[in-house]
């Protein structure tokens, strides 16, 4: 079985990335696979203290290029501290969220183009790419439906944007899909939950099997 592979979850708000992912650890624990979950922004406490000034919901007056900053710094701290040490061990590393939030977010919805923010990433990380990229694909009015009924956890500052912000976000993914058509694996998240996670493993065992 293949190991040390890192892989992303991407998708709008609410598309449902945390619990498949959630899911899926559980599942590979009990296989006896060496894995490791973490998330973006935050996984370690530099990143989550970064988090907490990104998406503090009064930080209203923060510029979209302090916010692609900031994503940028989170990911380098992260990255270097925990996610490639992790696969250097051999581990599978699953992480909720990563470089394709920043092309498709601050890249394209917020105006500041993907190139650009390719630059800033390829500053703070290298050209370090996931080896596949599962994307969590859901009307975004669906999916901030489904945060705001649970109230599971608290409306950040991004959850707050307009839905046409977030419709853009989604073009946003089908323009970063454009580019790595390879690496990125679309997942229809507008299911139920247990066949998007049907779904979501059947794709991850066969790479796991390769
Ligand atoms: N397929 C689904 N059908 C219905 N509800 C779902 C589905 N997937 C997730 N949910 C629910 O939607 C809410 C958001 O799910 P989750 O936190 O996993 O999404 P997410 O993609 O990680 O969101 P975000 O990126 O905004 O944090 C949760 O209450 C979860 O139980
Ligand atoms: C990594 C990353 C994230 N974002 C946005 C996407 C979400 O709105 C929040 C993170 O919240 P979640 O509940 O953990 O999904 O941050 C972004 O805009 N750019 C990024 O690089």
């Amino acid at each position: 079985m293949k190991s040390n592979l890192f892989i992303t979850f991407e998708g709008p708000e609410g598309a449902g990335k945390t619990t498949v992912l959630n899911i899926i650890i559980e599942r590979l624990k009990q296989q006896n696979v060496d894995v490791l979950g973490t998330r973006e922004p935050g996984g370690i406490e530099i990143a989550e203290k970064i988090r907490e000034v990104i998406l503090n919901p009064a930080h209203t007056a923060m510029d979209e290029r302090t916010e692609a900053l900031l994503y940028a710094a989170a990911r380098s701290q992260h990255f270097f501290e925990k996610v490639e040490p992790a696969l250097n061990m051999g581990k599978l590393v699953l992480c909720d969220r990563f470089i394709d939030s920043s092309l498709a977010y601050q890249g394209y919805a917020r105006g500041i183009g993907i190139d650009e923010v390719l630059a800033i990433n390829e500053f703070a990380i290298g050209k370090r790419m996931p080896d596949k990229t599962f994307y969590f694909d859901l009307e975004p009015a669906v999916g901030l439906a489904r945060i705001h009924a649970h109230n599971e956890r608290e409306v950040n500052r991004l959850d707050n944007e307009s839905l046409l912000f977030h419709e853009h976000v989604r073009k946003g993914y089908y323009e970063v899909i454009k580019r790595y058509p390879d690496r990125i694996q679309i997942i229809n998240a507008d299911q139920p939950m247990e066949k998007v996670v049907e779904d979501a493993w059947a794709i991850l065992s066969e790479l796991l099997e390769k």
